[in-house]
């Protein structure tokens, strides 16, 4: 503890404790937007593989993979990620190899996760890998694990993976009820590994990161430079604040963060946004958010349940409409929604891009123009499109989310960033030079509070937008000359 609290203070920050929270990260000198606050790597991580899709143990890179001649379980992208995980991989691979097909067929990552973990802490035990004060199995005994909250179901199926673990092990010491405690630890403190544009690679335990508190209003966010997971400032934090990230999707109303953080979780939280709740203008946000449009279409008002439950009432104009007529749309949005699935996991893309678009014009008809739902289904569509290289129609989707994003969004905001940029390099891939200019520029703005500026996911953007600048004074030159 005490090593913990000078490894902390050494980097400007400390280890406090809120009776209503436990422990907490509080800065122990000012920080400023962009600077990092905290980075670590994990104590153990796995890539997220499913009989579909496999990443290499080492840097999570899905590319030239080989699967490990032993165990048949890990995979690795070359030599230098094998030698990297070499110590820890040689005890693993023997457990594993010991299995029968079948019981192989049950090691998930999370299976993994703990079989890691004990390893670790088995070699560092024996000093065979170094042991520091951030790096340490007592900073995963500190975790909250909120056993006594579990339910029974969650516990016994806990002890199965328990057992799995022991299986796997054959540690003659092994106490399962602790291997089922550190399922729940990882449940509530385990962080998900994503890439540079947040799509997620696998899952990572980082005890000191995850010491750092959830807040609907966060002062700092979490990204992951390969397996480091790096928490910044995205405003200025003055000293003895505490730090907090958010643990859930912001874009979302009171009620929703709220089941979210407590069913995963088990807290309820208490920040100045949630403190709202139950006031009009949090009312107004979760109608806006979740709830329907105007039946007029040139009217911006969100409609709020009739005192009768017949109907809605536009909070604007007055205008109501039935349940019965929201209650058909939606039911065909429902029915698209699952064509549209089917047809994009069985890659008839033209279809699926059809039935999003569909959707998206029900959507447009029954759903607040700011709801998530509809945002949601853009993205859906863009995703589909870029896939179909309909450029075009991608950006007049992209663009169409922007507001949205702008709206659900804090100014400095990660998802917001990466929006501008995916838009941003859609207008510079149709030659619309001077605005990817704006909106790189944009993109740049956010991402480098968010994400540093020396990653090579920053470079790529920052060089994009010097290319595109170099382009657009080019244009101009030549417009000149002629
Ligand atoms: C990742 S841990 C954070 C560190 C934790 N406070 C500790 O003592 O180790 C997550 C747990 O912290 C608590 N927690 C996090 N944010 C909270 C908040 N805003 N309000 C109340 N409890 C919170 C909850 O118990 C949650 O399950």
């Amino acid at each position: 503890m005490e090593e913990l609290q000078a490894a902390l203070h050494a980097r400007g920050l400390s280890l406090s404790s809120f009776p209503d929270k436990g422990r907490s990260l509080v800065a122990a000198k000012d920080f400023y937007p962009g600077e990092v606050i905290i980075s670590q790597e994990p104590y153990v991580c796995v890539p997220n593989n499913s009989l579909t899709e496999s990443r290499c143990d080492g840097c999570f890179s899905n590319s030239n993979l080989k699967k490990c001649s032993a165990c048949h379980v890990v995979w690795y992208c070359g030599s230098s990620c094998q030698r990297l995980e070499w110590k820890l991989h040689r005890l693993e691979c023997q457990a594993l190899a010991k299995l029968d097909k079948e019981r192989r067929k049950l090691v998930t990552p999370t299976i993994r996760m703990m079989v890691k973990l004990y390893l670790r802490r088995k070699l560092q035990n024996e000093n065979v890998i170094p042991v520091t004060a951030l790096d340490n199995y007592s900073l995963v005994e500190a975790l909250v694990s909120h056993m006594s909250d579990i339910d029974e179901k969650q516990l016994v199926l806990y002890a199965q993976m328990g057992n799995l673990v022991n299986l796997i092990l054959q540690f003659p010491d092994i106490d399962i009820k602790e291997i089922a405690e550190n399922f729940s630890k990882f449940a509530c403190n385990a962080h998900t590994i994503c890439d540079s544009e947040l799509r997620p690679l696998g899952t990572g335990l980082y005890p000191v990161v995850s010491i750092i508190n959830h807040s609907c209003l966060p002062n700092a966010v979490l990204v992951f430079e390969g397996r480091w997971a790096v928490v910044r400032a995205v405003q200025h934090i003055p000293k003895d604040s505490e730090v907090s990230i958010s643990y859930v999707e912001t874009a979302a109303s009171t009620v929703a963060r709220q089941k979210t953080l407590k069913e995963q979780y088990l807290f309820t939280c208490t920040c100045a946004r949630c403190n709202k709740v139950g006031q009009y203008d949090d009312i107004q946000e979760s109608a806006i958010l979740e709830g329907y449009r105007c039946r007029d279409n040139g009217c911006s008002g969100f409609l709020l349940r009739e005192s009768d439950e017949k109907g809605f009432v536009c909070q604007k104009c007055g205008l109501t409409r039935s349940k019965e007529e929201i209650r058909k749309i939606v039911t065909d949005i429902k029915a698209l929604s699952d064509k549209a699935i089917k047809s994009k996991s069985l890659g008839n893309l033209q279809e699926a891009a059809v039935l999003y678009k569909n959707i998206e014009n029900l959507q447009k008809e029954v759903c607040h123009p700011f709801s998530i739902s509809l945002m949601q289904t853009r993205e859906k569509l863009i995703e589909i499109l870029m896939q179909l290289e309909e450029w075009k129609e991608a950006l007049t989707v992209c663009r169409s989310t922007i507001p949205v994003y702008e709206r659900v969004y804090p100014g400095c905001h990660p998802l917001l960033g990466l929006q501008y940029y995916s838009c941003g390099k859609l207008e510079w891939l149709l030659g619309e030079t001077d605005d990817a200019i704006k909106t790189f520029t944009k993109a740049v703005d956010i991402l480098r509070i968010t994400h540093g500026t020396n990653t090579p996911f920053m470079k790529e953007l920052l060089m994009k937008l010097e290319e595109a600048r170099a382009e657009a004074s080019f244009k101009l030159s030549s417009i000149e000359d002629s």
